[in-house]
């Protein structure tokens, strides 16, 4: 049975998350890099997307966290990729993936599955792409889901086990588990589907969480990380008036987190 996590346990992770402003390397794809560092840097993260081949790694044994997301992979860039992952592996520097498309095409999927031994400290995926990478048959429309949450939950502890990743499968309700314990989130709103990025954003937000967790709180931190984001979107769900609205009201509602915020939309 999957757990409620306890509002306590979010204002906890988001106070220290707010306390050392990880500094988070982001390499994720074309679409949603503006996003995801105005989300970071809303939240009080410290974004940074460096992308050249020649600076990747360094830094990404310099940074607090590195996200990795292959929404727009081009074979120059999984080379990128695979250098900043090895030097985060080497370095200690705890690293997130995103495997957007996962089991739609077969050149990301197999660089993600190959980045799976490279010990990602958690993996934030849609249903489809959890079940992909752990080998069930999925349904993926592109980069977006055509399975439920709840259908991926074995998928994501079986993912979680073979990798020992944490892992994070969102949608209506949010999973996250190490393998033997699953916590839940239900916030956020369906208008957080008409806008671009919120995952792809959220793994990114995930990195900047795990960033000097220690490992046996990391799945607090994964989870925390969901729900501050699945909370922010919830309150600009309820006074925008669709996508256009929603993207300024949501980075408002990030900034504006709060023990209160927080505490009011779990009772
Ligand atoms: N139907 C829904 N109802 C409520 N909240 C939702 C719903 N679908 C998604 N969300 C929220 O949006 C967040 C992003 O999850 P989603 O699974 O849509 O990512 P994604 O498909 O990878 O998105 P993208 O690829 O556009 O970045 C979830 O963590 C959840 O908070
Ligand atoms: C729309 C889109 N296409 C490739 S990546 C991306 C962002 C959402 O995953
Ligand atoms: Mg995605």
């Amino acid at each position: 049975m999957p757990q409620a996590l306890p509002a306590t346990t979010i204002i906890a992770q988001l106070d220290r998350f707010r306390r050392t402003a990880p500094l988070t390397h982001v390499i994720t794809n074309d679409v949603v890099t503006g996003f995801t560092a105005n989300v970071l840097l809303a939240l009080g993260a410290a974004p940074a997307m460096i992308t050249a081949p020649e600076e990747a790694g360094s830094f990404a044994a310099i940074a607090s966290a590195l996200s990795v997301n292959v929404g727009t992979l081009t074979s120059a860039q999984a080379a990128t990729i695979r250098i900043a992952v090895q030097a985060a592996s080497r370095a200690g520097t705890p690293w997130v993936l995103d495997p957007v498309a996962a089991g739609v095409l077969p050149y990301r999927t197999e660089l993600c599955q190959e980045l799976l031994q490279q010990h990602p400290a958690a993996i934030r995926g849609n249903a489809s792409e959890i079940m992909a990478l752990a080998g069930q048959a999925a349904a993926g429309k592109g980069v977006d889901s055509a399975n439920q949450s709840d259908q991926a939950i074995d998928a994501a502890k079986a993912l979680a086990t073979r990798s020992g990743a944490i892992v994070a499968v969102t949608g209506e309700i949010d999973y996250i588990t190490d393998g033997e314990r699953v916590v839940s989130i239900k916030a956020g709103d369906p208008l957080m589907t008409r806008v671009t990025g919120t995952g792809c954003a959220l793994s990114s937000v995930v990195a900047a969480f795990v960033a000097g967790c220690p490992a046996e709180e990391r799945l607090n931190a994964v989870a925390s990380a969901c729900a501050v984001m699945a909370i922010a979107g919830q309150r600009a769900a309820a006074r925008a008036k669709g996508p256009g609205s929603f993207v300024p009201l949501f980075l408002d509602n990030l900034y504006l987190l709060d023990a209160i915020t927080i505490t009011e939309a779990l009772a």
